[in-house]
């Protein structure tokens, strides 16, 4: 590998008038574990796109490991755990048939698993806890067990680095000690892990770094040093770190901080 994990230098992206990425640029080195932290609609997802080469950007360049986005992907080192609405759940796909997905890159154009796809295929089930699951069909799970299951996608495919968009959103606590301990695992085997978050107490404990993004990266850092109110308070508009705040108040200041940003931009 060439040159850090991922560099993203300057990017823009545009939806037609909506500018959801300005000039972000982020550095990131092989086997870290990255927390994405932003508001609604500051452009966290568009990054992970533009990381893939799902999206080109208007302007600025990504390198993943030295090599372009799409090379990467096309080469099966960039795993994704998508958000949980950005997925047809009504798709007949068994769990297995899911992380089986992960072999794609392996197998010959006719897709025929081998002998090897499928022993990494039960091996990444019994990783991520869901051996006993395997049948059924991906919509018959819990929220957390759907995002183990794309988590076992990710290690059956052997990925480098580990893209995570909201993996603790509506998830049981089992499945994010289960999902936490495994990409700390993963991370020591080398694989670098960029993870979009709300849950900012979880994060200095799962993190080594963090990043505030508003449509460009304002601050990349140590998490408790990011995560300082000051600085949350510039990214959100408001104290979201106060553990006495309840979840309809948070949620009712985060729109109004989406508010202040929306008429700022
Ligand atoms: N396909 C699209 N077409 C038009 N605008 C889009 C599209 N996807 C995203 N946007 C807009 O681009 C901006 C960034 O969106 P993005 O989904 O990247 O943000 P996000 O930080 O992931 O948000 P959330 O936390 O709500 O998932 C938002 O203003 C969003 O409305």
């Amino acid at each position: 590998m060439n040159g850090p994990a991922i560099l993203v230098e300057n990017v823009t992206v545009h939806y037609g008038e909506v500018l959801a990425l300005d000039s972000a640029s982020l550095t990131l080195d092989a086997a870290r574990i990255c927390g994405l932290i932003g508001m609604n609609g500051s452009g966290k997802s568009t990054l992970f796109k533009v990381i893939m080469g799902m999206i080109k950007p208007d302007a600025g360049r990504v390198l993943i490991g030295g090599a372009s986005p799409s090379k990467a992907r096309k080469e099966g080192g960039i795993g994704y755990v998508p958000q949980s609405e950005d997925v047809d759940w009504q798709f007949p796909l068994s769990v297995r048939d899911v992380v089986m997905m992960g072999r794609y890159g392996h197998q010959g154009f006719t897709r025929r698993p081998s002998k090897a796809d499928r022993a990494a295929v039960e091996e990444a089930l019994d990783r991520v806890e869901l051996g006993e699951y395997a049948g059924r069909q991906i919509g018959q799970l819990s929220g957390g067990q759907k995002k183990r299951a794309f988590v076992a996608r990710g290690i059956a495919q052997g990925a480098t680095m580990m893209l995570l968009d909201e993996p603790f959103a509506g998830v049981d606590k089992r499945s994010e000690a289960t999902i936490t301990r495994l990409l700390r695992e993963l991370a020591s085997d080398g694989c670098t892990i960029l993870i979009s978050t709300h849950d900012l107490h979880a994060l200095p404990q799962l993190c080594d770094e963090a990043v505030l993004l508003m449509r460009r990266v304002l601050m990349h850092g140590a998490p408790e040093v990011v995560l300082q109110p000051e600085n949350l308070a510039m990214a959100f508009g408001l104290d979201v770190l106060n553990r006495d705040l309840p979840e309809e108040k948070a949620a009712k200041h985060q729109r109004t901080g989406h508010a202040r940003a929306e008429s700022r931009g």
